[in-house]
């Protein structure tokens, strides 16, 4: 696998948080879903990475190139999609298209107006009257039509009913079955990812936890119920386990040692929530 983007030691410090040497790559071909808690420093990353703020220290390199030193065709290499987009509502959609055309060297107005086809949204509507899934299908229509080979969105699904959702996976499909492409978004909607999703960058407070490719992550963990009393030096099988008076659910990444320890427990697949959930306690890493 190519990274078409790679993320090195990225530092950024607010009062009370800091991104802590933040490394992670986007790969070509993939789509990557950035998943944390709430506060755990996605929306920080992207924004650093988009050189909306400013960083502290940390390299970002597109095909291998430094963004800082390739500012204008980085530019035009990505495609950005926000949780709300940064739209004048005055304007219609045409009028908020030209402005944004304009600053993209290889704008393409046939595929602007294929996406607000398959949209359904009237080029002549004000950004106003525009719902929030209406808004981020325009954002989309915006970011797919100047050739981008990556696609970066902040929580572009928050928000949206499970229709709009798999129409939005749809199109990411779409976008990465013409190759050489990647998609690079946080959510909350995980089980998006479960569908969509080739590898996952899970941020804790700041720092990543892991990433992984999912299907290698789905493999390799279980969740065991089992009945009874868990004893306690079997607790460090799970990298979490809840006890109720009935028995014990967990999430486990040492399945064949906990088959031989549980040989009468249930042993289920494990969803993206899963995972994420596992490596996370009540707010804080475990
Ligand atoms: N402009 C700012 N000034 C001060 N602190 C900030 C600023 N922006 C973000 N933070 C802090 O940085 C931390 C990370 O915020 P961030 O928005 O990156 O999290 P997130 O993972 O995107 O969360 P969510 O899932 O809720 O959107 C939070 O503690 C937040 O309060």
């Amino acid at each position: 696998m190519q990274p078409l983007l790679e993320v090195e030691g990225l530092k950024k410090t607010y009062p009370g948080f800091q991104l802590n040497g933040v490394s992670f790559s986007i790969y070509e071909d993939c789509i990557t879903g950035f998943i944390g808690a709430n506060g755990a420093g996605k929306t920080t990353t992207i924004r650093s990475i988009l050189h909306l703020i400013s960083h502290e220290a940390g390299t970002i390199k597109f095909k291998g190139k430094d963004i800082l030193k390739t500012e204008k065709s980085f530019k035009d290499s990505i495609g950005v999609v926000f949780d709300e987009g940064f739209f004048y509502d005055e304007l219609t959609l045409t009028q908020m298209k030209n402005l944004i055309a304009s600053s993209y060297s290889h704008w393409d107005n046939g595929a602007y107006t294929h996406y607000l086809d398959a949209f359904s949204l009237r080029p002549d509507q004000t950004i106003s009257s525009l719902s929030r899934g209406m808004k981020m299908k325009f954002s989309l229509a915006l970011a797919l039509s100047h050739h981008a080979e990556l696609l970066i969105m902040d929580e572009p699904t928050s928000g949206l009913d499970p229709l709009v959702r798999k129409q939005f996976i749809e199109i990411l499909k779409e976008f990465m079955d013409q190759g050489g492409k990647a998609v690079f978004y946080s959510t909350h909607n995980t089980s998006d990812l479960d569908k969509a999703a080739d590898m996952l960058v899970m941020i804790d407070n700041g720092k990543i936890l892991f990433e992984e490719d999912k299907d290698m992550l789905l493999e390799t963990h279980r969740l065991v119920k089992g009945k009874g009393l868990l004893p306690a030096e079997t607790k460090k099988l799970f990298l979490k386990v809840e006890q109720t008076k009935y028995g014990f659910t967990g999430v486990t990444n040492q399945v064949e040692e906990a088959r031989r320890i549980f040989p009468d427990a249930v042993f289920e697949r494990v969803t993206v929530e899963d995972i994420m959930l596992s490596h996370m306690k009540e707010g804080k890493p475990v």
